[in-house]
């Protein structure tokens, strides 16, 4: 356990962690010697002569002061280097999740990450901070105990220390009994929790459609199943819990029936046998402990297993010797991509000479988006090249790939913050007049002047107080404060009211000029902008040449054309 939160932490947590281990493991002994003082203490009391229990009753608070010293050391150590290891953690896992491909985000994935950010982290790293001294102590104290016995009375001492090998051996059969439930538990609240997310994020789509009450019927399916996978895990742990209490209670009873045994054939005395008694108490609530100390640690090992398994997802490969690109033409050389078994770009070759455009155009699944997307490394080709000014995309690093292209998505995505504060994503360090002029270019500020609060009107999550049209033209300006010679479009405005588009248009045109440009078009009016414009079906190049080339050719193309306009289109 201490091996893979090491490994999920970095190794430049050992030193401090085996420090709190030793610490706590000395506590959990003190506390366990101290109790010996209790037999020289009973014996004196209730052996007839009171009078010397008084030096003994002085060891023993002496013993107990320096306990609770060592208490408060120990788990102050433990708060102080789970708290280290809980800000080490988010810091380890932030930056890794930034180096993962963006291709890894895939549907689901929000659910997860929550989890494993939040309650995940939490679990797993209370390892140290809460978990490790009561499970010491409950582990060790007993075993001290258990020493002192044997060297009391080595019978009453080898009837306790029966237990032990009963303890672990429940401890291991209900650690391998509830593997696949905790599994499992796990898992079911990541759905949940993903399912919560979706149907908060699909209120306005349910609404519309009237269909709230058949989606909050797959939500409360995900809840009954996290409450199934919930039960489930705690009846794999309760023949563990009910084995532990009968044992305690076993070795207790026997421990009463030898030491009558023993005092009734004189061999020891009343005294002694109490003294034993209360020593066997001590040893039953950290024992009994030991279940639910043993569940949290389950479900930390569970969590600590997830975070291990994400930590471990390799991220794109950085080049060791990065390579700039010199110009800003692009080019797909055969490029193959797949998604599981899906082949979903085959043998794909294209060229885009610096500063020219280029149309994407195809059916819905042709893998339009996706060329766009291995262009900007969100994931890695499975076969041939992408290249970007004569640089395979995987040969260079992934800030210069980035610096160098601007994309436009369609579904444009805003922070909640101002809108000054999201056009200056594109560049950070651009001065206030360079942020004004890419938004006067894209025509946003006609649209800033109209929101109360002007430039530091704040947006909402997601950009959700703007509406479709405005969140493009923030997209625009982004896109032109950056000021990249590589622009990706994709579909940027399918589904804006005409005067948006108009808009929108004038800030594309402006954004595109001078630039190398690949879009994905799907309407006719988009394509003619374009110098070339490629066919794409079923992840393959069908036709390419000039958009009136192309119609005249009255192949492929022209079909789609045909029936994009007269389905209304176009
Ligand atoms: N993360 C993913 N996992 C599995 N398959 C995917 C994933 N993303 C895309 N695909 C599949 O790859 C194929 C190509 O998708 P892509 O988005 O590139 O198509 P497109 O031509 O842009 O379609 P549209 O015009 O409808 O947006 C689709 O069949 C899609 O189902």
């Amino acid at each position: 356990m201490i091996t893979m939160l090491l490994r999920v932490l970095g190794r430049e947590y050992a030193g401090r962690v085996r420090r709190t281990v030793a610490l706590m493991t000395a506590t959990a002994l003190v506390e366990g010697a101290s109790y010996a003082l209790l037999v020289p203490v009973l014996r004196a009391l209730f052996g007839g002569s009171p009078g010397e229990a008084r030096p003994w009753l002085l060891a023993f608070g002496a013993a107990v002061a320096g306990y609770a010293v060592l208490r408060y050391v120990s788990d102050r150590s433990g708060f102080r280097a789970g708290t280290t290891m809980l800000h080490g953690m988010y810091d380890r896992l932030g930056d890794h999740l930034a180096r993962l491909p963006l291709g890894w985000y895939g549907p689901g994935r929000v659910g997860e990450v929550s989890v494993l950010a939040s309650q995940g982290v939490l679990r797993a790293m209370s390892v140290i901070a809460h978990l490790l001294a009561p499970f010491l102590s409950a582990c060790v104290t007993p075993l001290t105990i258990v020493g002192v016995m044997l060297a009391f009375n080595w019978q009453l001492g080898l009837a306790a220390l029966a237990a032990a090998p009963v303890v672990v051996a429940i401890q291991l059969r209900t650690a391998r009994a509830t593997t696949a439930t905790d599994t499992e538990r796990v898992g079911r609240e990541r759905e949940a929790t993903g399912r919560v997310i979706e149907y908060l994020r699909a209120q306005p789509v349910l609404r519309a459609g009237g269909r709230t009450a058949e989606r909050f019927g797959l939500l409360d399916d995900a809840l009954a199943d996290q409450q199934l996978a919930s039960r489930r895990a705690t009846l794999s742990a309760l023949p563990g819990v009910l084995g532990l209490a009968a044992t305690v209670q076993a070795v207790f009873t026997g421990l009463l029936a030898l030491g009558a045994y023993l005092a009734l054939g004189q061999d020891i005395g009343a005294a002694e046998v109490l003294a034993v008694l209360v020593l066997a108490a001590r040893c039953a609530d950290p024992l009994l402990s030991l279940a639910e100390i043993g569940g949290s640690l389950r479900a930390a090992r569970a969590e600590l297993a997830r975070l291990d398994e994400v930590l471990r997802t390799e991220p794109l490969p950085e080049p060791a010797e990065p390579l700039r690109p010199s110009g800003h033409d692009v080019e797909f050389d055969s490029v193959t991509f797949r998604h599981g078994d899906r082949t979903v770009t085959d043998a794909v070759s294209l060229a885009v000479p610096e500063g020219q455009r280029l149309a994407v155009v195809g059916p819905s699944g042709a893998g339009k988006s996706t060329l766009l997307q291995l262009l900007a490394r969100f994931y890695d080709v499975d076969a041939g090249a992408v290249r970007v000014g004569g640089v395979d995309v995987r040969e260079m690093a992934t800030a210069e790939l980035m610096a160098r292209v601007a994309i436009v998505f369609q579904d444009v995505y805003l922070f909640d913050g101002t809108i000054e504060a999201n056009v200056r994503l594109g560049r950070p360090d651009a001065t206030d007049a360079e942020v004004r002029a890419a938004g006067a270019a894209a025509l946003l500020d006609e649209v800033v002047e109209r929101l109360p609060g002007g430039w530091s009107a704040h947006v909402g999550e997601g950009g959700a107080l703007l509406s479709g049209g405005e969140r493009q033209r923030v997209a625009i300006a982004r896109a032109l404060l950056k000021d990249a010679p590589v622009v990706l479009l994709d579909e940027v405005t399918s589904a804006l009211d005409p005067v948006s588009e108009a808009a929108v248009h004038t800030g594309i045109e402006r954004l595109m000029k001078g630039r190398t440009v690949v879009m994905v078009a799907h309407r006719m009016r988009t394509v003619r902008r374009a110098d070339r414009v490629v066919f794409l079906e079923d992840g393959r190049v069908v036709e390419q040449g000039s958009h009136d080339e192309l119609l005249r050719r009255c192949g492929r193309y022209a079909a789609y054309w045909d029936l994009t306009v007269v389905a209304g289109g176009g």
